[in-house]
């Protein structure tokens, strides 16, 4: 039988009525959500998500701010907007869409924004407190992605997970969060040297590499559930993940299409650090 499609947009959908009822219940306490979304240059990508992202506030009742700023701005007036947002108290979590442009140090600014405010829990304060088991913001991608996990009702207790890729932003804060969920984890990286060899062993894959077909069918152990998290293009232009999406469908028990899957739920999961951060405050 084939796979069962994980629909990120189904899910992303039911978390958002609940966020729209966290938001309103907060908006009658007189505290609105509020979220800044700060993008530089003119990346037709990032164009695209910062539209999304604060389309999905309007939807859910979080009030946003979309500051646009031309390519050259400077590293110090960028540096200066985040100090105006982190103590103003209608602002309850502030995002810069990556990339930046390559003059401004994406690290400096993830560093000023207040702890407290950081809701893509970029900062090394949030990777912390991930790391530590103490509360904080997860960042949203690697967060989405455990929902998605934890809606196919599989208990990740001694399960053997397998992350593919160790960036700060997927690979590591992924493997933290199964680590976390009591599985065993194993992050696999382009040094690898036989990638199949751990991923046939998993229970979980998540492959967050940047290169379609990394996953095939054959590297896919049977009943696997697998996370998609790549955003590629094939040789027609169209959209597609890292995994041989219909080979591995005939193999695993569940697996997350690209688009429909991760994606949304990156947006989703940032909603919901919004609403988190304004309980908080
Ligand atoms: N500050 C941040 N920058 C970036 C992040 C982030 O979480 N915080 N993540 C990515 C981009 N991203 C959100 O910002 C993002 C990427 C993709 C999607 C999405 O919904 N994808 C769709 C397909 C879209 C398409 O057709 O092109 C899907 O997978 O279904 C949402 C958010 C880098 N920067």
């Amino acid at each position: 039988m084939p796979a069962q499609s994980i629909d990120g947009i189904a899910l992303s959908q039911k978390l958002r009525a609940e966020i729209a009822s966290r938001a309103a219940a907060l908006t009658a306490k007189g505290k609105q959500p509020g979220l800044a979304v700060i993008l530089v240059g003119e990346d037709p990508a990032s164009q695209v998500y910062v539209r999304n992202k604060v389309k999905a506030c309007g939807d859910v009742g979080i009030h946003s701010v979309l500051e646009k700023y031309e390519a050259d701005l400077t590293e110090e007036a960028l540096l200066a907007r985040i100090a105006a947002l982190n103590a103003d108290p209608a602002i309850h979590g502030i995002l810069v869409q990556m990339p930046l442009p390559k003059h401004i140090n994406p690290h400096k600014v993830i560093e000023a924004i207040s702890t407290a405010k950081d809701v893509d829990g970029y900062s090394v304060l949030s990777a912390g407190e991930l790391m530590t088991g103490l509360d904080g913001f997860r960042p949203c991608t690697p967060y989405g992605c455990m929902k998605l996990i934890e809606s196919t009702g599989v208990d990740l207790r001694g399960k053997h997970a397998v992350v593919i890729g160790r960036s700060n932003t997927v690979g590591k804060p992924m493997a933290l969060l199964l680590l976390q969920a009591n599985a065993t984890v194993t992050i696999c990286h382009s040094a690898t040297p036989d990638l199949g060899l751990y991923t046939r062993q998993a229970d979980v894959v998540v492959a967050a590499v940047g290169r379609r077909n990394t996953l095939t069918a054959d590297m896919v152990k049977p009943d696997a559930i697998v996370i998609d998290v790549g955003m590629n293009r094939d040789d027609n232009g169209k959209l597609c993940g890292d995994v041989d999406f219909a080979a591995i469908r005939e193999v695993a028990a569940h697996i997350t299409p690209v688009p429909g899957g991760v994606g949304p739920m990156t947006i989703t999961m940032l909603l919901m650090n919004t609403i988190e951060s304004a309980e908080k405050a």
